[in-house]
Order: C-alpha cells, then sequence, then structure tokens
C-alpha cells in the first residue's frame, strides 16, 4: 500500500513509520501516512484503534501521556517532531486543535480569542481588535456575540463554545487545525454549521478531523485514513474509499459490519 493518499500535491505532514506504546501496551504500528495541505483528511476506524492517539501525535500532544514511546518520524515543515528539539509554543501555534467538547476558558468570549496571540506577544489593542473580529468572522460566529464580546464565554452554546474554539484556533493563523470528533456533542443544526465551517477554513488551513461519523468523513473530508486496530490499513480519496474501497476491511466498516 502507497502512503500517499492518492494524488498528492504537497504535503503538510509526512509520517513514516511510526509506532507508539503507552507503557507496555503497542497502540500504533509502523504508520505511514501523508496529509494534504489545505484539504480536509478524514482519520476513520472503530473505537479504540488508534485514532484520537494518531491525532494527538501530529502536536506532540502525546507526550504529555507518562510512559508513552514513540518511534519514527513526523515530518512537518521540513523537520521530524520526533527526533529535533521542537519548541511546543511555536508548534501549537501551528497546529491548532479542537476537541470533543467546547473547551472554552473560563474568561470573556475576547480574551479567549486573543489568548493565542498575546502568548506570542501581541499586546496592540487594535491589532488584537482586529484579529478577534477576523477569526470570530471565519469561525461563522462574530454576528451572534459582537454585542457581547467582554461576556462569559462560558455562557454561550455548545455549538457556539465549539465554534469559539475554532475562533481561538485560527486566531494564531495556524497551518494545520487537528479536530477530535468536534461535532460528536453537537445537535444536528450545529453540527451542519460546523461541518460548513470546515469547508471553508479548508480554503486556508489544512484540517485533520477524526470522525466515528462516516456519513460527516463523507460529506466533508477530501482523503480518507482507515485505521483498525492501530494500523493504517487503506488511504486515499474519499469518494474511492466510500464507493470502491481496496480492503475488505474498509468496505466491512464502511458499510457498518462491525465498529
Ligand atoms: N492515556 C492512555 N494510556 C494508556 N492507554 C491508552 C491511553 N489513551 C489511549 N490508550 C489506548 O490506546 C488504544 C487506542 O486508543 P485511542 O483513544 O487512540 O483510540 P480511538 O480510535 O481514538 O478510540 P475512540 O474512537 O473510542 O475514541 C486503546 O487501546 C486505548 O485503550
Amino acid at each position: 500500500m502507497s502512503s500517499a493518499i492518492g494524488s498528492m500535491v504537497d504535503t503538510a505532514f509526512k509520517v513514516h513509520e511510526l509506532n507508539l506504546w503507552y507503557g507496555k501496551n503497542q497502540a500504533l504500528y509502523d504508520i505511514e501516512l501523508e496529509i494534504a495541505k489545505r484539504e480536509v483528511t478524514a482519520i476513520i476506524g472503530p473505537s479504540g484503534c488508534g485514532k484520537s492517539t494518531f491525532l494527538k501525535t501530529l502536536n506532540l500532544m502525546a507526550r504529555r501521556v507518562p510512559n508513552l514511546r514513540m518511534t519514527g518520524e513526523i515530518n512537518f515543515q521540513g523537520k521530524n517532531l520526533l527526533s529535533e528539539k521542537t519548541d511546543l509554543v511555536e508548534l501549537r501555534k501551528e497546529i491548532g486543535m479542537i476537541f470533543q467538547k467546547g473547551n472554552p476558558f473560563p474568561q470573556s468570549i475576547y480574551d479567549n480569542v486573543a489568548f493565542g496571540p498575546r502568548i506570542h506577544g501581541l499586546r496592540n489593542k487594535k491589532e488584537l481588535d482586529t484579529i478577534v473580529q477576523d477569526s470570530l468572522t471565519k469561525a461563522a460566529l462574530w454576528d451572534e456575540v459582537k454585542d457581547r464580546l467582554k461576556d462569559s464565554a462560558l455562557a454561550l452554546s455548545g455549538g457556539q463554545m465549539q465554534r469559539l474554539c475554532i475562533a481561538r484556533a485560527i486566531a494564531t493563523n495556524p497551518e494545520v487545525i487537528l479536530m477530535d470528533e468536534p461535532t460528536s456533542a453537537l445537535d444536528p443544526n450545529s453540527t451542519n454549521r460546523v461541518e460548513d465551517l470546515i469547508l471553508e477554513l479548508k480554503e486556508k488551513f489544512t484540517i485533520v478531523i477524526v470522525t466515528h461519523n462516516m456519513q460527516q468523513a463523507a460529506r466533508i473530508s477530501d482523503r480518507t485514513a482507515f485505521f483498525l486496530n492501530g494500523k493504517v490499513i487503506e488511504t486515499g480519496e474519499t469518494d474511492k474509499i466510500f464507493s470502491n474501497p481496496e480492503e475488505r476491511a474498509t468496505e466491512e466498516y464502511i458499510s457498518g459490519r462491525f465498529g
């Protein structure tokens, strides 16, 4: 199987022979994967197959877990993140992350979005105002919150919180946004809004999304990687994976026969 997902133009990540252990338990095996820039890549597979673990390797968040060990290469912006000393603050500026539940800080809407730029030293109020407005606009939230930017972010609805977290992630103008089941806690209406947003965001950002929702993967992703038992079983253009997969396990999973 080729590591390239279909005909790849420009890659954001090249992952090579990535293995990962939690203590003695191996969770990822010889992962070979290229992730295209400015596209949406969906990571699918049954519960426990290593999707979230893989996603968390891409921004080295996995390193926080005690007794975790990784070998191999994750090449990003010309560096192997696993072998070179990586400045995590800088890396997080380039790679934003969205989780299952919107998790805003207990601060105002404004301060949530301004958080990243401030960490990177921006103090100019006018510039911060512009970034906050721009990020909230790109996250399709500005109109709903523009009159209450000083209110607590915790007063927002679940769907609004998730869009706020997206605004917070894009405020540092990252290259990549990682999303771990970003709509699984949302109602259908909020899910649609976030999906529409993802399709808009891919014009500017590389998006990698873990999803259990196969219809979602089919609707919004350009490419899909199917994981099973810690291995990449098949990768390819989403249309092909969903209409004519090469591997039997992929076909069985997407047709709902397990998982
Ligand atoms: N912090 C951890 N410590 C030890 N083992 C872990 C840890 N996190 C995950 N694992 C194990 O690694 C394997 C992969 O888990 P992971 O959460 O990556 O799977 P997943 O495909 O994202 O699952 P789900 O769809 O249920 O979220 C599982 O066997 C899990 O028990």
